[in-house]
């Protein structure tokens, strides 16, 4: 007897497990896994119990259909802010339960029952003690699949989507294919426990995969700990236990247990979340290696970049770009070019549109109208990772480190063309991602070494000071090793001290030959740094010419610069 429920918690772990790596690593709450589960299980059903597929092939057909279900959804659901995406996971669940319950061929509310007679490799799975092995096979499966996904340069990305899904995307990662893909994973790893948990159910029914499910599962994994995959089976184990204990052990009656559990389910997750948020097992950092690498071509502060603005090739032109926000005019023919291995300001009155005209070469809003060419490409229209990719970065006036990561993480994150971020190398053995891993580590310290930050490589970005985290943004822009840097307001705000290293470092990155546009108020920064001077009022560029030209004029020293 205690064997059959053994049975059960391992595969109700396995499902925590798989849940946690879609809400715990990659932050995206689903409440439509228990039904992909259904899915599973109804298909195992219905191929092997009604029609006498070999169950095997019918547990393939079942994570191959949940898998699909999860594409659809997912691209459906993930575009939508966290909270419309548990409403619609929740109406999809509801959706595929209640046509479940409608289907006649599909057993209507009484379900698929009476399944029995299930063969796996010969042998014939009768009694609790032959469901055991394939139940537990089931567990380590799903544990080394999310294990694999989670503690790897993909799982970083996944944890990236979590902290901060807009800085992600402008370090060049497709955010959307990820949360998709990971949606699509889970959900066929949901269906393979479905269909292994209905095969030993022995039946499939619309009551067995419905909400009470799903919140259990979640239970295990916010009591377990978010990202901590054993904390989800020791979770999944325990919180499935306490209705055979309640019922076999204290001799509390059947129909009570089953009450009591989910009033203990309650009890618990109130008691974690005010005691314990972070749940039993905490979320672990895998701890990389620094390697004490030095940069030794880092050039110190040099009072011009040695190229004339003037003879400078021109890397990206900007022409006619507008934007309206309703009523607002934020960007208005915008017309700028950036110049090989010099460093332009933008400048002007809070409200400009300085940030506006950022977000629009870089994508992150697209224009009304007008182009953008880096080398002569055309940058509207395309996604913003691809434009980072294609060699265009920028950094943030709020600067958007993903706090929970350390800040060698962070830079990490940001290395281009990692092995481990693909699926086909993280799986076949022997293809180097854990060698690649540490190289893209060793990247990273030299960019944090290059700011002087890498004596904080293991420190979380969230106890940073607002200048250390300034330059570790810098780092992790750096790291993308694209061409043209913009970098909005990298002095602002940041204490004096720290001040004198970014200039030396903006310099630094001139002089190395990339080409930086900078948005700062701080004029002294722009009059040290820039080779040349836009000035944007009300989404327009009215001037350009160098700091002492502009500041030199009688309108413009009136309008802005005289208040400086
Ligand atoms: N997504 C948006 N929706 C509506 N209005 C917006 C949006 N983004 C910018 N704006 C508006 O566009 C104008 C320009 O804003 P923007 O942030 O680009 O100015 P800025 O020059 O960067 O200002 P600051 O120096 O204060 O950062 C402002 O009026 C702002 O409210």
């Amino acid at each position: 007897m205690w064997i059959n429920y053994l049975d059960q918690a391992l595969l109700l772990a396995a499902l925590a497990v798989s849940v946690n790596l879609l809400v715990g690593y990659a932050g995206q709450v689903s409440v439509a896994h228990a039904a992909f589960a259904g899915v599973g299980g109804y298909a195992v059903c219905f191929l092997a119990g009604v029609h006498g597929w070999p169950y095997l092939a019918s547990l393939v057909v079942a994570v191959l259909v949940a898998t699909a279900f999860g594409v659809l959804i997912g691209l459906i659901a993930l575009g939508l802010a966290q909270e419309f995406l548990i409403l619609m996971t929740l109406a999809f669940s509801l959706g595929i339960i209640g046509v479940f319950a409608t289907f006649d061929s599909l057993g209507g509310v009484m379900g698929l029952t009476g399944v029995d007679g299930l063969r796996l490799f010969g042998f014939e799975l009768d009694g609790p003690s032959d469901w055991l092995i394939p139940s537990a096979l089931v567990l380590v499966l799903v544990f080394a699949v999310c294990h694999r996904l989670g503690e790897s340069p993909y799982g970083r990305v996944l944890k990236g989507i979590r902290e901060d899904t807009v800085a992600t995307r402008a370090l060049g990662k497709n955010t959307f294919g990820r949360k998709v893909g990971i949606f699509a994973i889970t959900s066929g790893l949901s269906g393979l426990v479905g269909g292994v948990y209905s095969g030993w159910l022995g039946q499939a029914t619309p009551s067995a995969f419905g909400f009470p499910l799903a919140m259990a599962v979640f239970a295990m994994v916010i009591v377990g700990g978010n990202a901590n995959l054993v904390g989800s089976i020791v979770a999944g184990v325990v919180l499935t236990m306490i209705e055979p204990v309640l019922r076999e052990v204290l001799g509390v009656q059947s129909t009570q247990a089953a009450l009591w559990q989910v009033v203990l389910y309650g009890a618990l997750l109130v008691l974690v979340m005010i005691v314990r948020p972070q749940g039993l097992f905490p979320e672990r950092s895998k701890r990389v290696a620094a390697p004490g690498t030095a940069r030794s071509d880092v050039s110190p502060r040099s009072p011009s970049g040695g190229v004339a603005y003037a003879d400078a090739e021109v890397v990206l032109r900007a022409d006619g770009l507008s934007k309206r926000f309703g009523g607002i005019t934020a960007a208005k023919d915008i017309a700028l070019e950036l110049r090989r291995g010099t460093i332009t300001a933008l400048v002007g009155p809070n409200g400009a549109g300085k940030t506006t005209a950022f977000n629009l070469l870089t994508g992150t809003v697209v224009p009304d109208t007008g182009s953008v060419r880096l080398n002569g490409a055309e940058l509207v229209g395309m996604r913003p990772d691809l434009i980072v990719r294609a060699g265009l970065v920028r950094t943030f006036q709020d600067v958007r480190l993903l706090d929970r990561l350390t800040c060698l993480e962070n830079v990490m994150l940001a290395v281009p063309d990692q092995p481990g971020e693909r699926l086909g190398r993280l799986f076949v053995p022997g293809r180097g991602v854990s060698r690649a891993d540490r190289a893209v580590a060793a990247q990273a310290m030299e960019w944090l070494d290059f700011v002087g930050m890498a004596d904080h490589a293991g420190t979380p970005a969230d106890a940073l000071s607002y200048g250390q985290s300034k330059l570790v943004s810098l780092a992790r822009a750096l790291a993308t090793r694209a061409d043209v840097l913009l970098l909005d307001e990298p002095a602002s705000g940041v204490d004096a001290t720290w001040v004198e290293t970014m200039l030396s470092m903006v310099a630094a990155v001139r002089d190395e030959g990339r080409t930086v546009c900078l948005v700062e108020h701080n004029l002294d920064v722009v009059r040290e740094l820039s080779d040349h001077t836009y000035f944007m009022e009300l989404g327009e560029i009215t001037a350009s010419g160098t700091l002492a030209e502009l500041t030199g004029s009688a309108r413009l020293a009136e309008a802005y610069f005289g208040a400086q």
